[in-house]
């Protein structure tokens, strides 16, 4: 059951994420034990002292990564709505964004750009990077991290338009397979107004615009 306050199921709560140290004891104990094995596997010897606590940490440090399967994010996002008459843009940019590829499991990181126009309804600032957030946190592809994050503002919010612009750079590429260190990956989706080509444009001169 959702808690309208904070977006967490009742479960959540109780096991919730919210900080990094807390973890479900269950979860951390199997994975750990399969981390043992894994240790062994690349010819390692978990018994030796170093090692002694790594399968543990590895379980909390996979399970703070992946936190945002416990996240609700249309939840998050009703939590903090308002009505307001404002109907310009509203653009947060340079949002940190540390995600997972599903593929190798190795991170993906960079930022990301939203921005929404209100249709009656405004939502708490930080709310935005919580949505961010709360779909980074997961084993992901940044397509489909772009169009769930997307879907969910225009989904919950129903402004009269979504912009959302993510750079990232995949260490899938840079520490294995073709090894390019520099090459960064840009995706992006939009709704309503921001299909029309002179509001995309003012939107993506604000996120490349340097404060004064
Ligand atoms: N479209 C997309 N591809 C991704 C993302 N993250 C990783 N990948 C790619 O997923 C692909 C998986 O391809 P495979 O050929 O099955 O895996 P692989 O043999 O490890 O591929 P290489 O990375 O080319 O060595 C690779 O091309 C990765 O670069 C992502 O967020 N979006
Ligand atoms: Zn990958």
């Amino acid at each position: 059951m959702e808690n309208e306050q904070t977006g967490f199921t009742a479960d959540e709560n109780e096991f919730g994420y919210v900080q990094s140290n807390r973890y479900n004891q269950v979860k951390v104990d199997r994975i750990a034990s399969h981390y043992s094995d894994i240790l062994k596997d690349l010819g390692e010897d978990p018994a030796r002292e170093g090692l002694l606590k790594t399968p543990e940490r590895v379980a909390k440090a996979l399970q703070f990564l992946t936190h945002g399967y416990d996240l609700n994010p249309a939840g998050l996002l009703r939590s903090a709505m308002f009505k307001e008459d404002y109907s310009q843009m509203v653009v947060v940019k340079d949002i940190e964004v540390y995600s997972m590829c599903e593929h190798h499991l190795l991170p993906f990181f960079g930022k990301a750009h939203i921005a929404y126009i209100p249709n009656g309804h405004i939502v708490g600032l930080s709310k935005i990077p919580r949505v961010v957030d709360a779909y980074s946190r997961r084993l992901q592809v940044q397509e489909r991290l772009t169009n769930e994050i997307r879907d969910c503002i225009q989904d919950t919010l129903q402004p009269a338009g979504v912009a959302v612009v993510i750079e990232c750079r995949h260490l899938c590429m840079a520490m294995r397979g073709i090894q390019k260190q520099n090459s960064v990956t840009t995706t992006s989706a939009f709704t309503g107004e921001f299909v029309h080509e002179k509001t995309r444009a003012e939107f993506l001169r604000l996120i490349t615009a340097k404060l004064a």
